[in-house]
């Protein structure tokens, strides 16, 4: 049987056959407008991916791909019910919610002498360890913790397995092709088959298969084993929370009903229609984007060496959410649980 469309391939056909999700062609190139003037600055540059996250390693070796991979591994559904009711992590001195929890959770462990990025750790670490490494400072757990738990041991026995329990090795075999990777990542990791159905098309997103790449890729500062030359192939990631800048940004409408419906905060569930549709045409938008972005510049004839691609303007538009949170409190995130994204 075919495998599934691929994630540019699947965005393009959803976004041409969406009945709730639109996106906006004015606000696309008022987004590539507001990149443009970003263009040779250090937000769209491989290097901040460390030198802007003080929680990411700053190193570009073994363990710092090890650790890439846990973190990724458990990539997922930080959200909450009540947005002034979650879990929060302390870690020297500072206070971290959602993704950033998930990484102060696993440098606290590591500073407490816990091995939670090696694979001959978490293959066989039981539930109350899982509980108390990624403990909460409130009375709100980490979301989805026994699935976390359940996809450790799942993918340290993979690792072990077939990687000798290092996901460097799982790199050096995709021989510096980051389609590769991503395809040996899905093969090997039942966690990161982040595929369904739309119009009766079996069609893929890879989010954490792709955010895998990417961090990769950033981690080793696009170096040595991460010297990916088809790093450009690789989308941005389909979240729940680039959906919300785009709308926030006017690159991505949402249908009257649908936006009631997430205004409700009604749940939708992994690949349901309209959950597909606002994954997909995030991910062409920014697609389209980065098309207009790259003809501003040759309009322009802004001179940058620099490659901009998905992955770039992904990282960007992410942070730029995180730091406009407060701007965005009327723009409403789609609620779904899924191990995916
Ligand atoms: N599209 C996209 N989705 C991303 C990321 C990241 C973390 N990447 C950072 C690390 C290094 C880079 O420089 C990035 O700054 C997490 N997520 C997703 O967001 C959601 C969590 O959101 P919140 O609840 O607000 O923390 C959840 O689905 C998670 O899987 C990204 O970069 N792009």
């Amino acid at each position: 049987m075919d495998g599934p469309l691929t994630p540019r391939e699947s965005a393009k056909f959803i976004a041409e056959n969406s009945r709730d999700v639109f996106i906006d062609g004015g606000g696309v190139r008022r987004v590539a407008e507001l990149l443009f003037a970003k263009v040779s600055g250090p937000e769209l540059d491989l290097g901040s991916w460390k030198a802007l996250h003080e929680l990411n390693p700053r190193a570009a070796d073994e363990a710092a791909v090890n650790w890439v991979f846990v973190t990724d591994t458990l990539n997922f559904s930080f959200w909450s019910e009540h947005e002034e009711h979650k879990c929060l992590v302390g870690y020297r001195g500072k206070t971290y919610s959602g993704y950033w929890s998930l990484c102060a959770a696993v440098n606290r462990a590591l500073d407490e002498g816990i091995p939670i990025t090696s694979a001959s750790y978490y293959a066989t670490v039981t539930l109350e360890q899982v509980q108390h490494i990624f403990r909460s400072d409130t009375d709100v757990p980490m979301p989805l913790i026994e699935e976390r738990h359940r996809i450790l041991n799942e993918t340290g026995k993979i690792l072990l397995e077939k990687f000798e329990g290092s996901f460097l090795n799982c790199v050096r075999k995709s021989e510096k092709s980051a389609q590769k990777l991503m395809h040996l990542v899905v093969e090997s990791f039942p966690s990161y088959r982040d595929v369904t159905q739309f119009e009766g098309k079996r069609i893929s997103f890879y989010k954490r298969a792709q955010i895998l790449v990417a961090d990769t890729w950033s981690v080793l500062e696009g170096k040595g084993d991460g010297c990916f030359k088809d790093i450009s192939s690789i989308t941005m990631f389909a979240d729940y929370r680039l959906p919300q800048v785009l709308v926030h940004l006017g690159a991505l409408k949402y249908s009257k009903e649908l936006l009631e419906k997430l205004l409700k905060g009604e749940m939708l569930s992994y690949g349901d229609r309209q959950e597909v549709e606002i994954r997909g045409c995030s991910l062409w938008c920014v697609e389209l984007i980065r098309d207009c972005l790259l003809e501003l510049i040759e309009k322009k004839g802004e001179k940058t060496s620099r490659e901009i691609n998905s992955v770039l303007l992904d990282y960007y538009l992410w942070d730029y959410a995180r730091d406009h949170r407060a701007d965005m409190k009327g723009i409403p995130f789609h609620h779904t649980r899924c191990i995916y994204y």
